[in-house]
């Protein structure tokens, strides 16, 4: 039998596994972490993570072909596939700060493999990492004095949260880039076959190591490039009275641009577009590549323009003062379906509205009190180290009577002078904006980041409405887009 052992049980490395698990009943595959809780979840009914589609999956599964366990040496030692799956964030201090990937937990993963390791291994970079990491990790792992024998692969996720099970069931392709020689191909070859039990042929792809580990940064940098372009459009759009979505619609008839990833928002947020792009500009500059840098370094300024320029819009359009007004804020996850808030948008738009002491009233299905304390308290980049892992910030932009974590969006919008729908949940669609109206400040603002709201609709009833990226009521038609 097969064994797989997996370091990192986060939203890769849960879900991820867990569908190998299910998809090859004669693999045995264990998923570990150092961080006890989060295992402990794992093998609970109450799952670290909330994705639709994995408790299925996970109980399918859990306890025959799949294991979660702390004892990370134990299930390295025992496999023949050892995936790396453990979190790269931006660096925070040091060389290469608030850019280059922080590969600690990476080598300190593979340091354990090289010591504890007793027989030869496949070792596979499932993070996402710089180019030319596998080099790093191959100096590391050759050390070992024992004369085991390890080949690297690179197989990055393109897994989306949110989508995640169904993203794996049936994947546009799975990348395997791995070394050109003999053993290189017999290692590509046996992740492969892995694969091969539930994805076509023709969707598993192989390259050289390195065109793999670049692919994963690219396709992360492709796919957010398309939504700063589409939101740089969405700015230009209000000041000139043309209509994002059908300009959307319009560029997404074109074949060769096609409709997916053209929905303007507040801004991208998740995990690793920032990260990745971050990362990508970092690896260009040390390649004496300026230019190339600063055209992937756009991305992300658009990305933080259009926060910051929502942000004005709400203080503008509120007689430029939200001071000591409450704001309910609906939606605090980086996008619907997940309760993943790293890098949400909706923590820039809240400290902007601290800053200018309004205070909020925030409602999220998925996101806990706790978790949005903590995030609106962390600097910026340490939201990607694991909670046991994050360091105490003490100083903090707010005051923590400023923000109220409510139970539902009656109870948030209760007495409220606006509104900011700030992640795109299908429960806002169907809500009772009449009651919800009778029961704001007047007048009745609402921000919508996400498209979630019929504006004319909500006009009717009395909201002086604000979407991004469409033509302006007459109320906001005058007010500067950025302050
Ligand atoms: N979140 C996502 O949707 C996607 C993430 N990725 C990439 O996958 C990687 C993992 O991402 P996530 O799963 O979101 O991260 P995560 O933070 O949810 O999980 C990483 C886990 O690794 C554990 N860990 C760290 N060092 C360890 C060590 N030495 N030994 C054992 N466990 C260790 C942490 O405790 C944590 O539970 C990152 O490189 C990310 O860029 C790639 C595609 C999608
Ligand atoms: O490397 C990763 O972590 C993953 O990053 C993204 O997945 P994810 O961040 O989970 O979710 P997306 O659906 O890509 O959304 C990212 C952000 O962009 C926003 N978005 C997405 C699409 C769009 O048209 N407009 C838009 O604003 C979303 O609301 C969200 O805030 C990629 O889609 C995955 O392929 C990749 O594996």
């Amino acid at each position: 039998m097969v064994k797989i052992c997996c370091i990192g049980a986060g939203y890769v490395g849960g879900p991820t596994m867990a569908v190998i698990a299910l998809k090859c009943p004669s693999v045995e595959v264990a998923v570990v972490d150092i961080w006890d809780k989060r295992i402990a979840a794992w093998n609970s009914d109450q799952l670290p993570i909330y994705e639709p589609g994995l408790d299925d999956v996970v109980k399918q599964c859990r306890g025959k072909n799949l294991f979660f366990s702390t004892d990370v040496k134990k299930h390295v030692k025992e496999a023949d596939i050892v995936f790396v799956s453990v979190n790269t964030p931006t660096k925070t201090t040091g060389l290469g700060a608030g850019k280059a990937a922080d590969l600690t937990y990476w080598e300190s993963a593979a340091r354990m493999i090289a010591d504890v390791s007793e027989s030869s291994k496949v070792v596979v970079e499932k993070s996402t990492v710089p180019v030319k990491t596998a080099e790093a990790i191959e100096k590391i792992l050759s050390h070992n004095s024992k004369g085991i024998k390890f080949q690297i692969l690179s197989n990055p996720e393109f897994l989306a949260e949110g989508t995640a099970i169904q993203d794996l069931f049936n994947p546009d392709r799975v990348l395997i880039g791995g070394r050109e020689t003999p053993e290189g191909q017999e290692a590509i070859q046996a992740l492969k076959d892995v694969y091969a039990q539930w994805v076509s042929e023709d969707r598993i792809i192989t390259t050289n190591l390195w065109s793999a580990e670049l692919s994963k940064l690219a396709a992360n940098a492709f796919l957010a490039q398309r939504i700063s372009s589409v939101n740089a459009m969405s700015a230009l759009c209000e000041a000139t009275g043309a209509n994002v979505s059908q300009v959307s619609h319009a560029i997404g008839k074109d074949t060769r641009i096609g409709p997916k990833f053209l929905n303007t928002s507040v801004g991208f947020g998740g995990s690793c577009f920032q990260k990745d792009i971050l990362n990508l500009v970092y690896i260009c500059e040390c390649n004496g590549l300026p230019e190339v840098a600063e055209y992937w370094r756009q991305v992300v300024k658009i990305n933080d323009y259009q926060k910051s320029r929502f942000v004005n819009r709400v203080v503008a359009s509120m007689f430029n003062t939200v001071s000591t007004k409450k704001i309910a804020i609906l939606g605090f996850a980086f996008k619907k379906d997940t309760g993943d808030t790293r890098e949400t948008p909706a923590i820039d738009v809240c400290k902007g509205l601290l800053v200018d002491k309004a205070e909020l009233s925030i409602y999220d299905p998925q996101v806990t009190q706790d978790q949005i304390q903590r995030d609106l308290t962390l600097r910026k980049f340490d939201w990607d180290h694991p909670i046991h892992l994050q360091p105490v910030n003490p100083t903090s932009c707010f005051n923590v009577d400023q923000v109220k974590v409510v139970r539902d969006a009656y109870e948030a919008t209760k007495g409220a002078h606006g509104i900011c729908i700030l992640t795109e949940w299908d429960e806002f669609k169907s809500l009772d904006y009449n009651k919800i109206y009778e029961n704001m400040q007047k007048p009745a603002f609402i921000f919508d980041g996400r498209y979630v709201i019929d504006a004319d609709k909500l006009r009717e009833i009395g909201f002086i409405v604000f979407s991004i990226g469409k033509p302006l009521d007459a109320w906001l038609k005058d007010m500067p887009a950025v302050v």
